[in-house]
């Protein structure tokens, strides 16, 4: 099969739409999953997450895929490079998930690792932590600096988290990167994922899950930072959490951190307006 798609000239896309033309001839009757696998960057596994991703079962034949799954295939094909016209949109995503599932460390992996990802620097009214650099992991503010920002309409979005201190993503920042056309990554909590939907639409929410509970469980006590009262309010808090994934675009699931942080940035590529021709 992998001959076949790849033969002379043609993509993948080339291929998709000489099925939708003819749902039942050759193309039309090739899975997708064999679609997936011809694309040479593409392997078994990576062609697996896609699939979930695009939410499509591996025993769809191209020609018998709905509307929605067409496109969604359709998109992510037109945002591969090899088939990119030009620069590549600028996305705003949101990265939220419960407690200790390794937001921060796989924002930190991003951060590292594609530098062409402009991470936003939240301001907080916490006290910074051994090793936390000013302007780096936060701008840390008083109470009356936050109010003085929230007054003068200078966070996108803002929160109190786990009942504690306040945390809001600066909007100037934001808007610079996208006007520059990066993609710009917001790594904060449910509540601030829900305001960042209201107040830009076209943002890409993404959930980060852990592989199980326990794990989940065992990442909090692993990690050390909190005692145990405040760990047991951190995971009913992380129970409710874990129920509004559904309100998310997308689900990555952080078993590897490389991993998860690459299907992260990959979800930054999806085009999900505009057709390709
Ligand atoms: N809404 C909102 N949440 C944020 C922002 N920045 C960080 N958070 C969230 O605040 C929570 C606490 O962050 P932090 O004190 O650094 O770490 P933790 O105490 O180890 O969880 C995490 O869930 C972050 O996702 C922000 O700008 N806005
Ligand atoms: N994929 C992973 N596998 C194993 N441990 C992980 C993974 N991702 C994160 N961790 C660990 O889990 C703990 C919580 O991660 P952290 O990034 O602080 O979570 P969050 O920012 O979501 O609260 C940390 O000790 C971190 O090293």
């Amino acid at each position: 099969m992998k001959a076949q798609v790849a033969a002379g000239e043609r993509t993948a896309l080339d291929v998709l739409a000489a099925a939708v033309k003819d749902p039942n001839g050759v193309e039309g009757r090739l899975r997708v999953t064999e679609l997936l696998v011809s694309i040479p960057a593409i392997g078994v596994t990576k062609m697996q997450r896609i699939m979930t991703r695009l939410e499509i079962s591996p025993s769809k034949r191209l020609g018998g895929l709905g509307k929605h799954q067409r496109d969604r295939l359709r998109d992510f094909l037109a945002a591969r490079p090899t088939n990119r016209r030009g620069a590549p949109d600028s996305h705003l995503i949101v990265l939220a998930g419960p407690t200790a599932v390794g937001k921060g460390t796989v924002a930190a992996y991003i951060r590292e690792h594609r530098p062409e990802v402009h991470l936003s620097v939240s301001a907080t009214t916490r006290a910074p932590r051994a090793g936390e650099v000013e302007g780096v992991s936060y701008f840390f503010v008083s109470d009356a600096e936050f109010d003085r920002m929230i007054a003068a309409g200078e966070l996108l979005e803002y929160a109190t988290v786990h009942n504690a201190y306040r945390y809001g993503t600066p909007r100037g920042p934001v808007e610079a990167a996208i006007k520059d056309g990066n993609s710009v990554l917001l790594e904060i909590d449910i509540q601030g994922a829900r305001a960042v939907r209201r107040a830009m639409p076209e943002a890409r929410l993404v959930f980060l899950l852990p592989p199980s509970w326990d794990e989940l469980v065992r990442r909090l006590i692993g990690r050390g930072t909190e005692d145990s009262a405040e760990q047991s309010r951190r995971l009913e808090t992380a129970k409710l959490e874990l129920a509004a994934q559904g309100e998310f675009d997308y689900r990555v699931v952080n078993t590897d951190v490389a991993e998860a942080a690459e299907e992260v940035v990959d979800l930054m590529k999806i085009r999900t307006s505009a057709t390709p021709s």
